[in-house]
């Protein structure tokens, strides 16, 4: 098969789906955190890493055992666990007991906090309060925000204050009044100015920056004009990470998925034939049976 920036693509089993390998991140010792400086190292190695959301104690565990080195509690809980139609109404407070469960239930992933739609515009001090409270009360080890050049001064004060910053570029959901719907964003003129933008964060400090619902051909030239990790979602092959919201990924979201998520089980179908056997059972009596019963 065909190197990929300096390695061979991994085999797949019979499924199709990549077999896991040794990475970087599975080399460091267990029960050392993930840090910044290894997502770094990491693209000086040319090396390929996933993310995943995660939003509670047992899956964010689930994802760390199978070899997912980087969480994101990410504001997409406003639909995920909430019930909301959009990112925008989700606030620190949400977010808060979510990242420290995340943090609890896992020894080795590194737990970025997404800071939530008015937690970080208004100030770079606005910006600092809220991943303070993120960092302090529970215990995250990064934040993300959403923005280019616009959100640049929060970037450098976060940085300077110690805070690591991912960066969000593209499809950015808590402007989705703005865009008047979820639409392919950085096409034509529009990609220059991504790209700039891309540059402006790097420069600002920034560690990392999301690519979301761009073009592959505007997410590989960022990735190219970047020594920061790019991580795409509904970006194409080309970034230096890939992130999908897990319950997408896992196929817990009801409907049509966006075109950019795969499907890698049907997590809803075997919940709904649990809970549907388990609800047979006690209609019929035959819940609890005498080895699920004290005397
Ligand atoms: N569960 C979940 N997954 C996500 O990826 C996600 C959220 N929630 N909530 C916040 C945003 C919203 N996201 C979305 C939502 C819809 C599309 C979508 O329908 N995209 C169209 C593209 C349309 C075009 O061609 O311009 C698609 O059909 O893929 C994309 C991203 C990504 N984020
Ligand atoms: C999809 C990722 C990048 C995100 O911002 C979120 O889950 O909120
Ligand atoms: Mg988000």
């Amino acid at each position: 098969m065909a190197a990929v920036r300096g390695r061979v693509r991994a085999p797949r089993d019979a499924q199709g789906d990549l077999m896991s390998e040794q990475s970087y991140f599975s080399t460091l010792p267990p029960g050392r955190r993930v840090t910044v400086r290894d997502v770094a190292e990491a693209k000086a190695r040319g090396e390929r890493w996933p993310m995943l959301t995660a939003y509670d104690a047992l899956t964010a565990g689930v994802f760390e055992e199978a070899g997912v080195p980087v969480l994101l509690v990410g504001d997409s809980a406003g639909t995920t666990v909430f019930g909301h139609a959009t990112t925008v109404p989700v606030t620190v407070d949400d977010l808060l007991p979510l990242v420290a469960a995340v943090v609890r239930g896992t020894s080795r992933a590194l737990v970025v906090a997404d800071l939530p739609f008015g937690s970080y515009q208004a100030s770079p001090a606005q910006a600092l309060g809220s991943a303070a409270r993120f960092l302090k009360e529970a215990g995250a080890h990064a934040v993300k925000l959403e923005g280019g050049r616009r959100v640049v001064a929060q970037v450098e004060a976060l940085v300077e204050s110690g805070v690591p910053v991912m960066g969000h570029l593209g499809l950015t959901p808590q402007s989705v009044n703005a865009f008047g719907g979820y639409r392919v964003q950085g096409r034509g003129e529009a990609g220059d100015r991504l790209l700039e933008d891309a540059l402006a964060l790097e420069a600002a400090g920034a560690f990392a920056v999301v690519l979301e619902v761009v073009p592959a051909e505007l997410a590989e030239r960022v990735t190219k004009s970047l020594t920061i990790p790019t991580v795409g979602i509904g970006a194409g092959a080309g970034t230096d990470a890939q992130v999908l919201v897990w319950q997408d990924m896992a196929g817990l979201t009801p409907g049509r998925p966006p075109k950019f998520v795969k499907r890698y089980a049907d997590v809803r179908g075997v919940l709904t034939d649990a809970a549907r056997r388990f609800a047979d059972d006690v209609l019929a009596g035959a819940y609890p049976p005498e080895e699920n019963t004290y005397h």
